[in-house]
């Protein structure tokens, strides 16, 4: 029995050890930046965390002071950049920091059969094969702003019933509902198609929520390994991936099929939609890379949307005399609300307005943390400092370079719109700049900057101008104010008590 049992002790032994040497020692090179600890990784296993105390509390010491440091996610080791000059350098030379997305990292995941072979994450002559049918989509001039604008009216609806359901005073839950508005706005206005997103109980709402419960499953994020084998909750999972991406699918061919119900003709000339179905017509995509295309523009539009919403309207909660002072701006121009809210110029034109937004992104950039370059060779980063071996995966913390004290001065963690500038011709030459220097990277950079950016800044100021002109609000002073334990950084189930304005100036009637 002893010796059974000591059998067993040594077998575990080795499996532990097999573990520790395949999975969690360090690499050795580059030699000269420290190593996070691989459990630090792994704390939202055992603790409900706010991951912006654990950076704190492990990662943003040493990232900063090295500039860069060894660390373990996905189950593999990777080096994270903060210093914005490493990522400029990144950023410029794509051959040598291959993009390299889960479908190459970890083929055989959930997450990789989720998103597939797309124009975020590959490289080369596909990318650029990708690009060509999608970036004119993505960059034309003319998105549909009175679609936006109605959808925010709506929006404006559902957060009055959920404040008089709720009572006066009591927070509202905001994150449903702006996953339900910015999926209404990047179906409708980006790939002309339509899920009714708004409305009570759609389908797609529901589909939604279930995809992201499964992907973002902490184990299986940071253990991608196990979804080699075949649980049933991951065969599950890859059910409910395959059928969302479906619904995408049927939904995008319905909707350019003139003869259907659901039909959106008349589609904007280069709309997205008809765009990614030609491609794939004409035989320049096979059917997997319109689908796959299709699923990561989904997601990319309306996921980072979402969280940049909730990050504003928090720290415009946290900070009423920014809110008061921007409902002011948008007195000043003299427009009705509804007016300006499709007066794209006008707003785009208004300082406060752009520095909130931008401040927002700086301080919450919706993709916090992203790694997903491989180097094509060894290399030397940071003017030789830095050794690293071909094959290793790079990427950033972009919450950490936004915040960088060296760049943005020792108010870096502050929310302060004003060190944008004062007027928009200064606000778009300071962004130009921060950008090329990479110290605001919240859309990426160099020739794989984010190509929605201008899609995402005009829903940002046409919803803000909405909801400003209905509504003030503050923090529900019942919420506690803790940010996300893992995944994108961002206050975790706000909760808002809006005030109505059209109340508001009864009361003082
Ligand atoms: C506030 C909103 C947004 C933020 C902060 C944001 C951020 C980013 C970031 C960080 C990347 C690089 C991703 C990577 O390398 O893995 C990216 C790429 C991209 N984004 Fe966005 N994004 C936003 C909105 C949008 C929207 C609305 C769309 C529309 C579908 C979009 C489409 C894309 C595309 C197509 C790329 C790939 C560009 C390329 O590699 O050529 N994004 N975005």
């Amino acid at each position: 029995m002893l010796g059974f049992i000591a059998e067993l002790l040594l077998l575990a032994a080795i499996a532990i050890f097999l573990v520790y040497y395949v999975f969690l020692l360090p690499p050795r090179y580059p030699e000269n930046i420290p190593t996070i600890p691989f459990w630090v990784a792994l704390i939202p296993f055992f603790k409900d965390v706010d991951q912006s105390d654990i950076f704190r509390q492990y990662i943003d010491k040493p990232l900063r002071t090295h500039g860069a440091v060894k660390f373990f996610f996905a189950a593999q080791w990777n080096i994270l950049v903060h210093k914005p000059s490493y990522i400029a350098e990144i950023f410029k030379d794509e051959a040598l920091y291959e993009k390299s997305g889960n479908q190459k990292k970890i083929p055989h995941s959930v997450l990789a059969q989720f998103l597939g072979d797309n124009i975020i994450s590959s490289h080369g002559q596909v990318w650029k094969k990708y690009q060509s049918v999608i970036r004119p989509g993505l960059q034309r001039n003319n998105f549909e702003v009175d679609k936006i604008a109605l959808n925010a009216d709506k929006l404006c609806m559902l957060v009055k019933d959920a404040q008089s359901r709720g009572g006066r005073g009591r927070g509202v839950a905001v994150q449903g509902l702006l996953q339900r508005y910015s999926l209404a706005n990047c179906s409708e206005v980006i790939l002309q198609t339509n899920f009714d997103a708004l409305s009570d109980n759609a389908p797609i709402n529901i589909l939604q929520s279930a995809v992201k419960r499964e992907i973002f499953k902490p184990i299986f994020m940071n253990f991608p390994i196990l979804d080699q084998f075949p649980f049933p909750s991951r065969l599950h999972a890859r059910k409910t991936v395959d059928k969302f991406r479906g619904a995408l699918r049927d939904a995008l061919i319905e909707s350019h099929d003139p003869s259907s119900a659901k039909s959106s003709a008349p589609w904007p000339k280069d709309g997205l939609g008809r765009r990614l179905l030609d491609a794939h017509q004409s035989g320049q995509w096979d059917e997997k890379q319109m689908h796959d295309n299709l699923t990561v523009l989904f997601v990319a539009g309306q996921e980072n949307p979402q969280l940049c919403l909730i990050s504003t309207l928090y720290l415009l909660a946290k900070h009423p005399e920014t809110q008061a002072r921007l409902y002011e701006e948008l007195v000043s121009t003299g427009l009705s609300i509804p007016a300006l809210a499709q007066n794209i110029e006008m707003l785009t034109n208004l300082p406060l307005l752009t520095a909130v937004i931008l401040e927002s992104l700086r301080l919450f950039p919706p993709i916090c943390q992203l790694i997903n370059r491989r180097t094509s060779q060894d290399t030397l980063l940071g003017h030789a400092s830095i050794v690293i071996p071909s094959g290793t995966y790079v990427g950033y913390n972009c919450y950490s370079t936004n915040r960088d004290p060296e760049a943005w001065g020792p108010t870096a963690d502050q929310f302060d719109p004003s060190r944008w500038g004062g007027d928009v011709t200064s606000i778009q030459k300071k962004l130009r700049l921060r950008k090329s220097k990479a110290e605001f990277i919240s859309f990426h950079g160099g020739r794989r900057a984010c190509l929605g950016e201008k899609f995402a800044l005009l829903q940002m100021r046409v919803t803000l101008c909405k909801l400003l002109g209905a509504f003030m609000w503050m923090l529900d002073p019942e919420w506690i104010d803790r940010k996300t334990p893992a995944g994108p950084l961002y206050p975790r189930a706000l909760r808002l008590v809006f005030d109505s304005r059209e109340l508001g100036s009864e009361k003082k009637g």
